[in-house]
């Protein structure tokens, strides 16, 4: 009996020893003769990613709050992973994101979607290029402001439901109804059709609750990226009685590409208008780049961004502005000039030279971050410099665009939504103009795509909901609009009801 269970007992316990001393000297590899080991930081993150795996998955989201405690103790460059060097710097944004370099993403990131098939997650610069050319020209400014139409028939669905709260008196969570409105428009562009978000009651229906779904449980599956194939592999069943709101998203997925593939089965290979992904079908890219999988997942990687972030844009706007009765004054003041009917259909690109709509629109994108986690490039083959460091090639390095908008010298009082600070060409303490530290949109070839469209969407909607009606807040303060919580893309309080309002007048 004895000698039969020895060899039973002895393989586990090599195992284990194995297993210790291999982390033993992996741990003594990364404190000591790693090529990063010389640089500031934490010894626990340059240790193991557990670090990070503690801020964002047990305290939900909150590395890059923890990033300025570090930077304040260690300096400007912090090693924040083993792997990962972090920058506190605003006026290196343009060196790090420089358009004229070759750039790599970091491909470890690309877990936190569950796919490196969309442009955003796509690591290598030259596939990104070949991917993201095709998109480009369906979002120029003149591509979406041809678009208008269609943007201003869901604006006037989107009144028309305001014109009935204030009939009945209901309380409007204008989060759902702006992310109803983005989903539409943008599922709209894309397919050529749409779910139709903003007729569902009190606009309940919306991509919102699976798209901050994925976001948040995106620094789980960064940690531990095999859990996105096991999430996928489960019966539907299961995944909803876990959590119905990742149950939503696989079933969106599997609607995108059901829809695409009903575009590429479909005789009219040339409908008017054309949509982005008949357009990316027709291309030349190749075969491989058409497969039905990736192009879902590029749908679903559109669609998410250009959903959630431009709602939250414009929730943050209304907020600040019928929370601030002078800054509302002073912004109705100018739409009544500019447009003396308030029914009038608007222009997207007349609007655009509005000074204080438009300095409203930029404070309140600066305010909502667009994505809240740091966005790391890698020069695969020259290092890059940052004061007297060197940082070795293929080392992930990056800033966070909240860092660069809460930074006080270029934004004094940084917290407060001040549409003033973009009037008259400003310009920062250094002489710089105060553009250049705008940052919400990326400005590298990874910035957004869609960029024109939710500049057009914010345009149009703020002027024609602001020329038009007037709102109250209703059991909503400014907790409900500040990040608590890095999701990617930023989230309130876990508890927050939304920015509520009651519709109390309408001028017609
Ligand atoms: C206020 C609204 C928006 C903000 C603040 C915003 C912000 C951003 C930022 C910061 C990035 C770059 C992230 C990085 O460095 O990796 C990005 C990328 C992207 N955005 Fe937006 N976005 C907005 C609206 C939209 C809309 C309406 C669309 C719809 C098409 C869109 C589609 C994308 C896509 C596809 C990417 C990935 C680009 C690439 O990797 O080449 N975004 N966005």
């Amino acid at each position: 009996m004895d000698h039969l269970s020895r060899p039973s007992l002895a393989l586990p316990l090599i195992l284990s020893i194995g297993s210790c001393l291999y982390l033993i000297a992996l741990g003594i590899y990364r404190l000591y003769w790693h090529p990063l080991a010389h640089f500031p930081g934490p010894k626990l993150a340059g240790l193991s990613r557990w670090y990070e795996f503690y801020y964002e998955v047990v305290r939900k989201g909150n590395l890059t709050f923890h990033l300025p405690d570090l930077h304040r103790k260690y300096g400007p460059i912090v090693r924040i992973t083993p792997d990962e060097l972090h920058v506190e710097d605003s006026d290196y944004w343009e060196y790090l994101y420089s358009r004229t370099s070759r750039l790599d993403k970091y491909e470890w990131m690309s877990g936190r979607m569950g796919s490196d098939g969309m442009i955003f997650t796509t690591a290598n610069s030259d596939l990104h290029k070949l991917r993201r050319g095709v998109l480009n020209p369906f979002f120029s400014r003149r591509s979406i402001a041809k678009f208008q139409p269609f943007i201003k028939e869901k604006i006037q669905s989107l009144c028309a439901k305001f014109e009935q709260y204030k009939e009945d008196g209901r309380i409007l969570a204008l989060n759902h109804a702006f992310s109803a409105f983005a989903g539409d428009v943008i599922c709209q562009y894309c397919f050529g059709l749409c779910y139709n978000h903003l007729e569902s009651p009190n606009f309940e229906e919306s991509f919102h609750d699976a798209f901050i779904a994925v976001s948040a449980f995106g620094h789980t599956t960064l940690q531990f990226p095999w859990v996105t194939p096991i999430i996928n592999s489960l019966p539907d069943r299961l995944v909803d009685k876990m959590n119905p709101a990742l149950h939503m998203l696989l079933v969106l997925k599997k609607d995108f590409e059901r829809i695409i593939s009903k575009i590429a089965k479909s005789e009219r290979k040339n409908p008017e208008p054309l949509t982005v992904f008949h357009e990316v079908l027709n291309s030349d890219l190749p075969e491989r780049e058409k497969d039905l999988k990736r192009l879902g997942d590029e749908a679903f990687g559109i669609l998410g961004a250009g959903t959630e972030t431009t709602a939250w844009a414009l929730t943050l706007a209304a907020f600040y502005l019928i929370n601030q009765p002078a800054t509302m004054e002073r912004l109705q003041v100018e739409l009544k000039a500019a447009i003396p009917d308030p029914i009038a259909p608007l222009d997207w690109l007349r609007l655009e030279e509005l000074p204080y709509l438009s300095a409203c629109i930029k404070e309140a994108v600066r305010l909502s971050y667009g994505v809240t986690s740091r966005s790391p490039r890698i020069s695969p083959d020259r290092p890059f410099k940052y004061k007297s460091w060197d940082i070795p090639a293929g080392t992930p390095v990056s800033l966070t665009i909240v860092d660069v908008h809460n930074d006080e010298a270029v934004f004094p009082d940084s917290q407060s939504f001040t549409p003033e600070r973009w009037l008259n060409n400003p310009r920062t303490h250094n002489g710089s103009s105060l553009d250049r530290y705008f940052v919400s949109f990326g400005k590298d070839a990874r910035s957004c795509l869609g960029i024109n469209l939710a500049h057009a969407e914010l345009y149009m909607v703020l002027a024609t909901i602001f020329r038009r009606f007037t709102f109250e807040l209703y059991e909503t303060d400014v907790s409900d609009v500040r990040m608590a919580h890095d999701f990617f893309i930023p989230s309130p309080k876990l508890d927050s009801k939304g920015v509520r309002v009651r519709v109390v007048g309408i001028d017609n």
